[in-house]
């Protein structure tokens, strides 16, 4: 059986498989399986044919944003829009077959917009471009997943489950267990926190399905399996997702109101210039840049002059973007950690 074949067969009893105390371990293990084979799934073609013409971009600009979604939805349309950077558009699918950067600039920062194919189910097995665009998408600050309006939901839980079986988790944060293999003495299992999801038995069962037999655990929240499972196999990105509905020019007033309402999600028509200043502002905020402004000593700070700073900058990060031989220049070391309010 192939490695495919496996997947569709574990998926397939999880499916059947009802979700009960009984089934529990069942369950958790299956996961477990399907983790690793997946895993198995992405290895060998790193090296081989993930590298398409086009998709090398350089990581340029203060942060990078990627352009996810089905074919012809609008993703062109948008960044010809917010950028000077013409990407071509047109009313056939997978018109865009490379990745085409663009710039947003924006309160003084310039954001990195990338222009991707489309991309269908079975995108993350290698279908069209589908590995290369994700592959890209791994490398952002932040995912917009843009959806026509007509056919949002069918989209979206498809997308969501292509990134989801690559390990791209969105809108979620790493989970709070402390996890670390050992030489010997065996698994010890500890919560700091009452766990409804898991049990010191499971967390064995998985553990052993991936050969790890000494181990320290600890839950500092009460984590699912699937979560567990992604602290174990350790390679997970964690990216905020904003979900565009483009097109509301094609839909009802009601429609646009059931679709605004939805958590991470924004509205827009890239054909009739609607609600881009708020997907805008939507962005920044999911982008999280700090901002810093510096002055001359006696002299007032420029305002339209910022230094941009990442989530997780540390005050030597500050000094490198001033000059490059300032920090060395301290008396005291400078903190190279960030400090908590910025991480
Ligand atoms: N009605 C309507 N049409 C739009 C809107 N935005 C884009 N379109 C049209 O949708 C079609 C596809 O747009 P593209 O920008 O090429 O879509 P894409 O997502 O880049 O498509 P691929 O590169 O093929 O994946 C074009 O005919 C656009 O004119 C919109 O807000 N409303
Ligand atoms: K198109
Ligand atoms: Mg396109």
């Amino acid at each position: 059986m192939g490695i495919l074949e496996k997947i569709s067969e574990i998926e397939k009893e999880i499916a059947r498989t009802q979700k009960n105390k009984a089934t529990e371990y069942h369950l958790g293990l299956l996961k477990a399986k399907l983790a690793k084979y997946r895993a198995q799934l992405l290895e060998p073609s790193k090296s081989a044919s993930s590298k398409g013409e086009g998709f090398d971009v350089m990581k340029s600009g203060d942060a990078r944003v990627a352009l996810i979604g089905f074919p012809s939805v609008g993703k062109s349309t948008f960044l010809s829009l917010m950028t000077s950077t013409a990407s071509e558009a047109a009313s056939y699918e997978f018109t865009t077959l490379t990745c085409i950067p663009g710039v947003i600039e924006y309160k003084g920062a310039n954001i990195q917009l990338l222009d991707l194919p489309g991309i269908i189910e079975g995108a993350a097995q290698g279908k069209g471009r589908g590995r290369q665009v994700i592959a890209v998408a791994r490398t952002a600050d932040v995912v917009i997943m843009m959806l026509d309006a007509t056919k949002g939901e069918v989209q979206r839980s498809l997308l969501e489950k292509e990134l989801e079986s690559v390990g791209i988790r969105l809108n979620k944060h790493r989970p709070n267990i402390y996890f670390k293999p050992k030489k010997g003495g065996g698994i010890s299992f500890n919560s700091t926190v009452t766990l409804t999801q898991c049990s010191e038995k499971l967390v064995q069962l998985i553990l052993h399905e991936y050969k790890i037999f000494n181990a320290e655990v600890l839950f500092r929240e009460d984590c699912s399996p699937d979560e567990f499972i992604d602290v174990i196999v350790g390679n997970r990105v964690y990216m905020p997702c904003l979900y565009v509905y483009n097109k509301i020019d094609q839909i009802s007033m009601e429609e646009v109101d059931r679709l605004a309402r939805k958590p991470n999600s924004v509205v827009i028509s890239c054909g009739m210039k609607l609600n881009l200043d708020y997907l805008l502002e939507m962005l920044w905020e999911y982008l999280a840049l700090t901002c810093i402004y510096t002055k001359k000593r006696g002299q007032r700070p420029d305002f339209t002059d910022a230094i941009i700073l990442r989530k997780g900058a540390s005050v030597e990060h500050v000094c490198h973007r001033i000059h490059r031989s300032l920090a060395s220049q301290f008396k005291a070391p400078v903190p190279s950690t960030a400090r908590s309010e910025w991480a």
